[in-house]
């Protein structure tokens, strides 16, 4: 699957194993085994070495991502060296504020960097980022992206729109995927179905999450809706060419374009 065709992208600690063996069982298009946050510091090396047996051993046909530890920490030197040997899709590098951070990384690691912005630096320089060697695509990280321009927590996002807008523009110039962050609120599904709705409407191509329950809410949003897929082939089928009536709206070789990249996303991800 193209990381573009994403929808749902499940993070988890790679120091659970029962979550490693619970993701082969979920119908998410993407794991992130998580070495950063969620890995206390005295379980960093034996997470890592998880990490990389879990891939040797395969996610199915869902894209494989770790998140490493930031430069400056004890860890990032040998999760680079260990991610490339290993059997990752991608390596997803927090905190990243400039082009030059994901491109140390792909030269060592070997792998397409997904770039994490979740600072003010991060947004100012999310163009750079985004165009950088190896850079493959750009996560927000809203929950640190909040502390760091001081939204109290429990506000809306509406302080984070212009953020979320400036990393989607950059993302598009670059030509790259983009995903929105995650929704920290395990119990409301509700909650979550309309930030995703939310982010959808930005522009952002799927969701990062953080357990099992939110993976069918996500692939219920991004995945293109069944009345959205009829609309589409209909389109398609008829389509001549220019400017055109179809079924009371005006289409051109774009909304084909548009159409025909629908039908290829929910081809991808088995709709
Ligand atoms: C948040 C959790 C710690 C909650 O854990 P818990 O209450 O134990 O979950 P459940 O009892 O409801 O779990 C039910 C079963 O599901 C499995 N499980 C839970 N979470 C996951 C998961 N993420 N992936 C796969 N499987 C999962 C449990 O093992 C149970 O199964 P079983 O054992 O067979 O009964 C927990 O959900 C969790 O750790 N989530 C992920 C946390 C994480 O990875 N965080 C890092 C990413 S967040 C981020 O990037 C923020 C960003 O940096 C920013 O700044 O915004
Ligand atoms: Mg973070």
């Amino acid at each position: 699957m193209l990381l573009r065709h994403a929808r749902s992208l499940l993070f988890l600690p790679a120091s659970n194993a029962r979550a490693i063996a619970k993701a082969r069982t979920l119908p998410c298009d993407m794991v992130i085994l998580d070495l950063e946050d969620a890995v206390p510091d005295d379980a960093k090396e034996a997470a890592r070495e998880a990490a990389v047996t879990a891939l040797a051993e395969g996610f199915g046909d869902r894209i494989a991502a770790v998140r490493i530890n930031v430069a400056g920490t004890p860890w990032h030197g040998m999760e680079m060296v260990a991610m490339k040997g290993s059997a990752a899709d991608y390596v997803v590098l927090p905190k990243v504020e400039s082009g030059r951070q994901v491109r140390d990384v792909y030269s060592v690691s070997q792998k397409p960097v997904i770039a994490m912005i979740e600072s003010a630096r991060g947004v100012l320089a999310a163009v750079e980022i985004a165009g950088a060697e190896g850079c493959a695509g750009l996560f927000m990280g809203n929950n640190d992206l909040r502390r760091d321009l001081g939204i109290p927590a429990g506000a809306g996002r509406e302080g984070l729109a212009l953020a979320m807008q400036s990393v989607v523009l950059a993302a598009r110039a670059a030509g790259i995927a983009v995903f929105d962050g995650v929704y920290n609120r395990l119990d409301d599904l509700a909650g979550l179905e309309a930030e995703c709705a939310a982010g959808h409407a930005l522009g952002f191509d799927g969701k990062t999450l953080i357990h099992p329950a939110q993976v069918a809410v996500a692939n219920g949003v991004f995945g293109p809706d069944a009345q959205a897929l009829a609309d589409a082939r209909r389109l398609i089928a008829a389509a001549t060419g220019g400017a055109e009536r179809f079924e009371g709206r005006m289409i051109e070789a774009m909304h084909v374009e548009e159409a025909r990249a629908l039908v290829a996303r929910a081809e991808a991800v088995g709709l």
